[in-house]
């Protein structure tokens, strides 16, 4: 397994360009299933997850080619499963079952397995495709969806807020017969970049970034092209880098849109923060680092996926600072390690509270998934010494190229190769 060797302090300083989101590249692309012409997609980041859906895809008889962009045709699928091999790496996965339920009738995919985060169910998925007319089983640890005929449009409503499953609900729709009303949807720029896609394509969906999305089922979709958004959780994470750091950064490519709440807390937190139509200057330079209070919740408040970095900004900073997250269950992963380099965060259910930290020292440290694993990449920026970073495939999953981007920006980070 990979590593990373990290040795501090450093300083973060430069310019990144920003590569496309993770999370609303893999809807996409499961979105393609949808249609049986040729979907051509930019911006697609380079990553774990973006590899697994492909294979995914290609499994099921689907031409996919990568050159740069990426080239999808679902013409000829011959399979409608997702076999347990593939979805136990990638919870996305769950994504495949409403395009394939809605275009061919059926669908066998995976249970993703159990993620370090929380439980993490899938029963608003199910529950939504049963009321568009679907059976459903689960049976030998596979979702198994079927239908006569089309789906037919529902009124669902959502009883919590999931991204995933606003995504799935969203996908089946499109092709299923008359109108269907998601309420309480998810308002996650992904979902509205994977319903703009949609409609690109000849999809009819309205009340797109709102909470009730009305979709009106059409008979096809046809083929097209689509540049994948930005991804703000990345930019997030460079911002954090180089407000913990002293540091002063410029992300290009990216749309200070879909991160104010993000933005808030950076500027809250002491840091200078200037945006253009595509970019976003943080710069920390002699400026003292304040602990701000958060509290993660559905966008368009504190995202959950940004909630590691900022308890490491937290820890870092002078004062007090609390984190609250309201999303996941065990999403304080990070929080034993980053006492483990010298934090003094206390948790309490589902709060962390940060007190003063002298220094952080460098360790050898362990995480369990890929927003922790950046939050401790960040912390070995601040730590003195070395450290360690075990288990970096959590990293490789979501984050395009890291130790480039951040030795470009002057990181001493190194990648260890492992078995
Ligand atoms: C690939 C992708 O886009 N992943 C993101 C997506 O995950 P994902 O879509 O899995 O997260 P959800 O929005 O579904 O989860 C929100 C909450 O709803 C619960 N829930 C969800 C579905 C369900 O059927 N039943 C249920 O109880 C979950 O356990 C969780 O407590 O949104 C999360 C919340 O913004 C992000 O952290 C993830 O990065
Ligand atoms: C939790 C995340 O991803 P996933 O839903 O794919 O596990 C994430 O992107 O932070």
């Amino acid at each position: 397994m990979d590593k990373f060797k990290i040795q501090g302090p450093c300083r973060l300083a430069g310019e990144v360009t920003i590569s496309g989101a993770k999370n609303a590249a893999l809807p996409i692309l499961f979105g393609t299933l949808l249609c049986d012409e040729a979907i051509h997609l930019s911006n697609v980041p380079r990553l774990k997850d973006v590899d697994t859906t492909l294979q995914l895809l290609a499994t099921m008889g689907v031409d996919v080619k990568v050159n740069g962009d990426v080239t999808v045709l679902a013409g000829a699928v011959n399979s409608h499963i997702a076999p347990y091999e593939l979805v136990r790496t990638m919870r996305a996965s769950i994504l495949a079952l409403g395009p394939l339920v809605a275009r061919f009738g059926k669908a066998d995919v995976s249970l993703p397995g159990g993620c370090a985060i929380g439980a993490r169910p899938v029963n608003l998925h199910i529950h939504g495709l049963e009321q568009m007319g679907a059976k459903i089983r689960v049976e030998d640890g596979y979702i198994k969806a079927r239908v006569d005929g089309r789906l037919k449009g529902a009124h669902i409503l959502m009883d919590m807020v999931s991204v995933t499953g606003t995504e799935n609900l969203l996908m089946a729709a499109v092709l299923a017969e008359g109108r269907t009303i998601i309420e309480n949807a998810a308002r996650e720029p992904e979902v509205v970049d994977l319903a703009n896609f949609l409609n690109g394509l000849g999809a009819n969906i309205q009340g797109i970034g709102q909470d009730t999305l009305i979709i009106d089922g059409v008979d096809a979709l046809h083929g097209g092209s689509y540049s994948v958004q930005p991804d703000r959780i990345e930019t997030g994470t460079f911002l954090v880098g180089a407000a913990v750091t002293g540091g002063d950064i410029t992300c290009r490519n990216t749309d200070p849109h879909l991160l104010e709440a993000v933005l808030v807390k950076l500027r809250e937190a002491g840091a200078l923060v200037e945006t253009g139509a595509d970019w976003i200057r943080l710069d920390m330079t002699g400026r003292t680092l304040k602990p701000v209070d958060i509290k993660t919740a559905p966008y368009p408040a504190f995202p959950t996926d940004m909630q590691a970095q900022f308890t490491v900004l937290n820890a870092v900073a002078k004062g007090v600072g609390q984190v609250t997250e309201t999303i996941f269950e065990n999403r304080f992963m990070h929080v034993p390690e980053l006492n483990r380099m010298g934090a003094h965060i206390e948790l309490n259910g589902n709060m962390a509270i940060c007190g003063d930290t002298e220094q952080l020292t460098g360790a050898t440290v362990m995480a369990t998934d890929l927003r922790a694993s950046a939050s401790l990449v960040l912390a070995g920026f601040v730590a003195e010494g070395t450290t360690i970073v075990d288990r970096i495939y959590h990293i490789d999953r979501g984050y395009e190229v890291i130790e480039a981007k951040l030795s470009a920006l002057g990181g001493n980070i190194e990648r260890i190769k492992g078995n």
